[in-house]
This record gives C-alpha cells, sequence and structure tokens, in this order.
C-alpha cells in the first residue's frame, strides 16, 4: 500500500544546527501517528518540510505519493496542516477565512462542506465573527477547521491542543477521532503524552533531529524495564522479611514493590495479613508513554528498534 507520508533520508540544518539527520519514515494509511520529543526535537521542522514550507537540505518526502518539491500542489492538495503558531488575517469573519482558504485550493462552492466544519468544531456562534473578537481556543478551531476545507486524506495537527481548555480539547479529540475513522491519516505532535498514549496507535521519537525510537505506543511501555509496582503505606511502618526482596525504594513511608505477574499482588495481600499489618494506602503503578519517553530521552544512546 502506498505509505501516506515517506520520508526518505531527510537532513536539514539551520547554519550550524542539525535540525534534522538522516530521517527516514513511513506513516501508513489511516494511522494515528505521535510525533512526540522535546523543544528543539525538529518536529515542527519536519511538519515544514512535509508542508512544502521549508526545504531540506538532502533527502526526499512524498505526501500520498507525490513529491513535496517536484509535485508540491498535489502533495499539498493531499495534506491538511494545523500550524502551532496562531496567524491569522484579522479583516475577516470565520467563515470568510475558511472560504478564502478554499479558493486557494481552487474550490469555488465549499459553502456545505465550510458550515459542516463549522459546526463540528462548535463554531457557529463565531462563524460570522471577525477573527480579531476570538479568544486563542477559538482562533485554534478556526485553524484546524482551515486545514480540513479541501478534505485532505492525510492531516499533521502542530500541538493542537496548547494552551486550549479541556472543554474544547475533548470536543477537538472527539472530531479528530472521527476523521481517522472515516479513513483520513492523523499525525500528531503533542507535549501532553496522555493525549498521544490515548489516541495514537504509533509513535516515533526525536531527539537532537534523530529519530531515537519508532513502535507502536504499547510496545514503547512495554519495552520499559521497570514493569508495574504496588506502592503501600503500611502499619505498623515495617515491611515484613518475606517482601524485602521485591522492594524497589521507600519514600516518606511508602513502599515501592516490584509486581512481575498480578499473582504476586495476592502473595503480598496474604503475608500483611498473616503478619498483622494494616495497609493505609495502597495503588498499582504502571508504566505509561510518559515513563517511555522519559526513559528513552535519557538513553537514547540505546536505540529501541
Ligand atoms: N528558522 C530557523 N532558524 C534557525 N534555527 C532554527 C529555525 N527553525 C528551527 N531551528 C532550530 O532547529 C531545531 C529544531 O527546531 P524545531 O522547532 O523543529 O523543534 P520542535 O521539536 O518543533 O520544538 P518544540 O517542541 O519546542 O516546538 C532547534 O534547535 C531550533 O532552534
Amino acid at each position: 500500500m502506498l505509505p501516506a507520508i515517506e520520508i526518505t533520508r531527510v537532513c536539514k540544518n539551520f547554519g550550524g544546527i542539525r535540525a534534522l539527520v538522516d530521517v527516514d519514515l513511513e506513516i501508513r494509511p489511516g494511522e494515528f501517528f505521535a510525533l512526540l520529543g522535546p523543544n528543539g526535537a525538529g518536529k515542527t521542522t519536519l511538519i515544514n518540510i512535509i508542508a512544502g514550507l521549508s526545504l531540506a537540505n538532502s533527502g526526499s518526502v512524498n505526501v500520498m505519493g507525490y513529491n513535496v518539491t517536484t509535485q508540491y500542489q498535489q502533495a499539498r492538495r493531499n495534506l491538511g496542516v494545523v500550524p502551532q503558531e496562531l496567524v491569522f488575517d484579522p479583516f475577516f469573519s470565520v467563515r470568510e477565512v475558511l472560504l478564502i482558504q478554499s479558493g486557494y485550493y481552487g474550490i469555488k462552492h465549499n459553502n456545505r462542506w465550510v458550515d459542516e466544519i463549522i459546526e463540528r468544531l462548535d463554531l457557529v456562534d463565531k462563524a460570522n465573527a471577525n477573527m480579531r473578537a476570538l479568544s486563542g481556543g477559538m482562533k485554534r478551531r478556526v485553524l484546524v477547521a482551515q486545514a480540513l476545507v479541501h478534505k485532505p486524506p492525510v492531516i499533521i495537527l502542530d500541538e493542537p491542543t496548547a494552551g486550549v481548555d479541556v472543554e474544547l480539547r475533548q470536543t477537538l479529540w472527539e472530531f479528530i477521532k472521527q476523521l481517522n475513522q472515516d479513513g483520513h491519516t492523523i499525525v500528531l505532535t503533542t507535549h501532553y503524552l496522555e493525549e498521544a498514549e490515548t489516541l495514537c496507535s504509533r509513535v516515533a521519537m526525536l531527539k537532537e533531529g534523530k529519530i531515537i525510537a519508532l513502535d507502536s505506543t504499547q510496545s514503547l511501555i512495554g519495552k520499559l524495564p521497570s514493569g508495574n509496582s504496588l506502592k503501600i503505606r503500611l502499619l505498623p511502618d515495617r515491611l515484613p522479611l518475606e517482601l524485602q526482596s521485591l522492594q524497589r525504594s521507600c519514600s516518606n513511608g511508602l513502599y515501592e514493590l516490584r509486581i512481575d505477574n498480578y499473582a504476586q499482588i495476592e502473595f503480598i495481600l496474604s503475608t500483611l495479613r498473616t503478619e498483622n499489618t494494616q495497609i493505609q494506602e495502597m495503588y498499582l503503578q504502571q508504566p505509561d508513554l510518559e515513563d517511555a519517553f522519559v526513559s528513552l530521552i535519557r538513553n537514547s544512546g540505546n536505540k529501541l528498534q
């Protein structure tokens, strides 16, 4: 199957800064894909190259089979980008902005689709308001709407929920999930790793312009050496001898015990009962994408592929 986005040996330098170093990446049609990395890792630079807004020093990028430099127009028609920065022409209303954007793609009669996007992004009340009069969160909705006017099969969202309230975040994700279910390929960058973990089936992690991990979200988490642990606070504050081999740490009376399998929990509970030790607080801690991210960024010499 033709990849939705195909990135081959892309390098990008800004003077002496190596923003992207030999990046190879293939995103399949229909994927919900996360591009993660710390500040300055190269995510926006890569997105700008995919969108044809910036030229790579070497390598090539195709969107739905079209080269982003030699077949710019076809590639751009297949792509919708929600940029990180809120940049707008302040003189137009929301509806006008969306119709003008449709015009850029040569789409003349787009009222029906524009109305649908306005409704699905909860912008009906603001459709005729001037862009100047919108709050930051509303402007972000318009940015998403702008990226969708030409119904692109591939949609890239560069930190779409930065500075956005919880309600809009939910609305936005419901809409984006629906677009993905309708067959659109979604690429997302975010610093909210919980979002990426819930939504994205595959993740690439960038650091200093290089891909240091590329895998399914679950297998990145599964590769963590730490695994599950049980945290317990006890009365009296003493861990029975039989459990001491499981102890990972103890901080302010909260013991962290290693859990290799769930049957071990039964053993821990029965040991505590036999020892007449009460549990005052207990929770199971499972590693998440944030743990995987921190571990990968720290140990990025060890490529996890
Ligand atoms: N126009 C530019 N001129 C010079 N350096 C740049 C330019 N754009 C990006 N850089 C540098 O390239 C590197 C990658 O930046 P980029 O914005 O792609 O990172 P990012 O992963 O998107 O970061 P963030 O999470 O903070 O948005 C950084 O070192 C940045 O300073």
